[in-house]
């Protein structure tokens, strides 16, 4: 799978392959930049950085400071981080994730009352802005933001643990959000994030996501074989 660094338009249409972005919710925590490199060798694209505060979900694991410590290691590999903000008030902490080297950061549509602003000011901050939607969540709530967009996160499973099951409306959703996209003429891609493993990975890319999360289904057991056996399942799709 082709590290993908940079324009996630022209990755939609130049790369085959779906992105593959680890979820370091997943890894290790005690030997959390070893863990990571052994994702990003066996061929992830994205680190993706989940942090959750107690309050938008009932969990707390980590901020910024866990993810500079993985910096040099993104930097090395010229890995992007892909930071998937679960809290509620994020643009407090805007700045503080786009310095610690964040290339995408997504944000709830849930938690922004002022969601223009909330994208207008990840863009100034030199970020790609993602928004993701809880599996209630209507999609119809993108229409006029989605133009303004650089990714969309239709998230698979309720927000706040990894482990969940992959919730099966979740293709469908992912459908219709294309649709969504192609009609409003926006550029963004589709990320989807919980449950995602080899086995459901190909119907969800077929439907039209391109940034695949993955968190147990990478770093539980064989980091190598798990990102092959993924690599194997979106590779179909070329
Ligand atoms: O955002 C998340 C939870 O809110 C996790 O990234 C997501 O659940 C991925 O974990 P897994 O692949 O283990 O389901």
């Amino acid at each position: 799978m082709a590290r993908a660094a940079v324009g996630l338009a022209s990755e939609r249409t130049a790369l085959a392959l779906v992105i593959l972005a680890a979820s370091v919710l997943a890894a290790d925590f005690g030997r959390l930049e070893a863990h990571a490199r052994e994702a990003l060798d066996a061929g992830a694209d994205w680190l993706h950085i989940d942090v959750m505060d107690g309050h938008f979900v009932p969990n707390i694991s980590f901020g910024a400071p866990v993810m500079r410590g993985l910096r040099a290691l993104a930097d090395e590999t010229g890995t992007p981080f892909d930071v998937h903000l679960m809290i509620e008030d994020p643009d407090r902490y805007l700045d503080a994730f786009a310095e610690a080297g964040a290339a995408t950061i997504t944000v709830h549509q849930e938690a922004c009352p002022h969601l223009h602003r909330t994208v207008q000011a990840i863009h100034a901050l030199g970020c790609r802005a993602g928004v993701a939607l809880n599996p209630a969540t209507p999609l119809e709530t993108l229409e006029e933001i989605a133009p303004d967009l650089d990714l969309v996160l239709v998230m698979t499973v309720n927000p706040g643990f990894g482990g969940q099951a992959f919730i099966e409306g979740s293709v469908d959703k992912v459908r219709r959000c294309r649709h969504l996209l192609d009609r409003r003429r926006s550029r963004a891609v589709i990320e989807v994030d919980g449950g995602i493993a080899p086995d459901n990975v190909r119907r969800i890319v077929e439907a039209g996501a391109e940034v695949v999360v993955a968190g147990s289904a990478v770093f539980r057991g064989d980091v190598a074989a798990n990102v092959t056996a993924f690599r194997q399942a979106t590779a179909l799709r070329a």
